[in-house]
């Protein structure tokens, strides 16, 4: 018998699209591990910043990428502010960051069982062979409302004007990077999910899978 490959499942695309939310439900419903690789970077930018480095120190921000323990960051309510998500951006450009976290990515994403990954790089760089891939998009303007309104449910006074603003800035720079740039897979399907709610937009995504399944016979 021809053993069946993992269900990897790999969900890219830009800030706020959605893919978090989609890729947890997901992981949920196959009942398989789930890694958001975005708190990696996150944790990264903060990591710079408490230590009282710059941003702009790519060496400091390797040495803090080295040393980074994965364990427990989704606990972590700092790795989840706009400073952080902006901070992510800055040390995500440089090459030795993104190769200190390769590994870990990997090891995870080739678990026996499978695994689901969300980022910018899962489909292209960290699990090319992944059977199941998707890039979630949205507007800009639709994206900015949904990440204003995460932000200021919580207390953030960020105006959605800045909202956007951050959002812009963070599209460019994750798309024009030369290291590993946010770019969607060639073999990725495109979830636009500007006109559809969560629940439209999981379901969309759940049959993406399904058809990735019945295409690998998982
Ligand atoms: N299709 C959707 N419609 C409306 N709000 C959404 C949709 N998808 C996600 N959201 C909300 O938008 C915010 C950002 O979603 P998230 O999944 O964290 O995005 P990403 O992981 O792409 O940054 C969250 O508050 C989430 O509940
Ligand atoms: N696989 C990944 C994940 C995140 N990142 C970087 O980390 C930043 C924060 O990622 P995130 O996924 O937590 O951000 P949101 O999309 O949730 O706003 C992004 O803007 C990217 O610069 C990356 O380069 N590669």
């Amino acid at each position: 018998m021809v053993p069946s490959l993992p269900l990897v499942i790999a969900v890219d695309g830009p800030a706020a699209s959605g893919k978090g939310t989609i890729a947890s439900r997901l992981a949920q419903v196959y009942g398989l591990p789930f890694l958001d690789t975005g708190l990696l970077y996150r944790a990264v930018g903060m990591g710079v910043l408490s230590a009282g480095a710059d941003l702009s120190d790519e060496a400091a921000a390797e040495g803090v990428a080295r040393a980074l323990d994965a364990d427990g960051l989704s606990d972590d309510p700092r790795l989840t502010t706009g400073e952080a998500g902006e901070a992510a951006s800055r040390v995500a450009g440089y090459p030795g960051v993104r190769a200190a976290l390769l590994e870990l990515q990997q090891a995870f994403a080739s678990q026996p069982g499978g695994a689901v990954l969300d980022g910018r790089d899962i489909g292209t760089v960290i699990a090319p062979n992944a059977p199941a891939k998707l890039f979630v998009t949205a507007t800009p303007q639709v994206r900015a409302r949904r990440r204003w309104k995460q932000l200021h449910d919580r207390g953030d006074a960020i105006t959605y004007e800045a909202m956007l603003a951050d959002i812009q800035r963070r599209d460019e720079r994750d798309a024009g990077r030369g290291a590993a740039p946010m770019v969607q897979a060639p073999d990725a399907v495109l979830l636009d999910t500007t006109e559809m709610d969560i629940e439209t937009a999981f379901d969309a995504a759940r049959r993406i899978v399904e058809a990735a399944r019945a295409r690998y016979s998982l």
